[in-house]
């Protein structure tokens, strides 16, 4: 007579540690296994093993397993700003980078569907994302760093002419990929109020919003607009990051402010937001980023600028809830 016990240690033993029980009645086999965790696919082949294992047990007509998974706790938080090219991608890159180096798991959703730039930021050799099903699978980028972009899903130079609806779908995919343990998706929006930006704020509504902004008035009117925005949808807005503020000679090292200074930190103060922190323009930041080199990666000054943001972002993530 076959029992509970022999499907039991017919079951491979490194999975062991998840069978929570296993019950056997009139040829049927019921396993229950804690795939808490487990990303979307790591589970269903948790499923496939424990089925294939108990399925070659004598007396054994049906197997079913139920997996039991406790839904991950995970925060989107969207990087937005008013006006394109003030550096909201470089933000987001940098941040996530540094986020990790912070033992977090992130991923990164190139929501910039026109534009995309995080492959060449965070993943020059291109992988290129798996699919189960319809589940995308992130590429997972040599900074530790999970990815989704519409750039590895088209082909690389053609340019994307899609209808709201298609962006819309293709925003939802990459939001409902198989993300696996990553406890934060960082949203890289384009510029401006368009689809993707409605789709991201009704469908997904983000935790919290970064916004990015350069120190003119005219870039800081663009932000004040995007505020406006997630205030209306009700996202939090995290904060204000100023870049391209105050410009560092690339041969003497001497800092200059071309575009004036402290316009960002200003306007966060008058607008009751906090002020995440300055990135200068510096040119080490563009040669580092058009090569996938991003310098959260490593300990230099432009590296450390972004890790005291990402610090400031993990405070907030982090912050006593009520
Ligand atoms: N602090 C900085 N110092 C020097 N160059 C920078 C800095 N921030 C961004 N850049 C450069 O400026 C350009 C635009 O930056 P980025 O693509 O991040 O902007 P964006 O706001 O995401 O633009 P888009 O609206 O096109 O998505 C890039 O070439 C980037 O390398």
């Amino acid at each position: 007579m076959t029992s509970a016990d022999d499907i039991r240690q017919a079951l491979p033993p490194e999975l062991s540690s998840m069978v929570r029980s296993v019950r056997f009645a009139d040829g049927v086999a019921t396993i229950i296994a804690d795939a808490g965790g487990l990303g979307r696919s790591a589970a269903a082949q948790l499923q496939k093993e424990l089925e294939t294992a108990a399925s070659a047990v004598p007396g054994v007509a049906e197997v079913r397993v139920g997996l039991m998974a406790d839904k991950p706790k995970r925060r989107i938080v969207a990087v937005g700003s008013g006006k394109g090219g003030v550096g909201k991608s470089t933000l987001t890159a940098n941040l996530a980078v540094a986020l990790v180096g912070m033992g977090r798991k992130v991923g990164v959703v190139d929501a910039d569907i026109y534009g995309p730039s995080q492959v060449m930021l965070l993943d020059p050799a291109r992988g290129r994302p798996r699919a189960e099903g319809k589940t995308l699978i992130p590429v997972e980028c040599e900074f530790g760093v999970r990815l989704l972009s519409m750039a590895q899903l088209i082909e690389g130079g053609k340019a994307i002419a899609w209808r709201g609806p298609m962006v819309g779908q293709a925003l939802t995919q990459m939001m409902e990929a198989d993300w696996g343990d990553a406890d934060l998706i960082l949203v890289d929006l384009p510029p401006g109020t368009g689809d993707v930006q409605l789709t991201m704020l009704q469908k997904f509504k983000p935790d919290g919003a970064v916004i990015v902004t350069t120190p003119q008035d005219l870039a800081l009117i663009d932000a004040t607009r995007a505020i406006d925005l997630f205030s209306q949808a009700q996202i939090p807005v995290v904060g204000i990051v100023e870049n391209m503020a105050g410009y560092i000679c690339p041969h003497c090292g001497e800092g200059s402010d071309p575009f004036g200074r402290g316009g960002a930190e200003a306007a966060a103060r008058a607008l009751g937001h906090a002020f995440l922190g300055r990135v200068p323009l510096d040119m080490a930041i563009r040669v580092a980023s058009d090569t996938g080199q991003p310098p959260a990666a490593n300990d230099s000054e432009q590296g450390r600028n972004f890790a005291g943001i990402a610090q400031k972002l993990t405070e907030w993530l982090d912050r006593p809830a009520g």
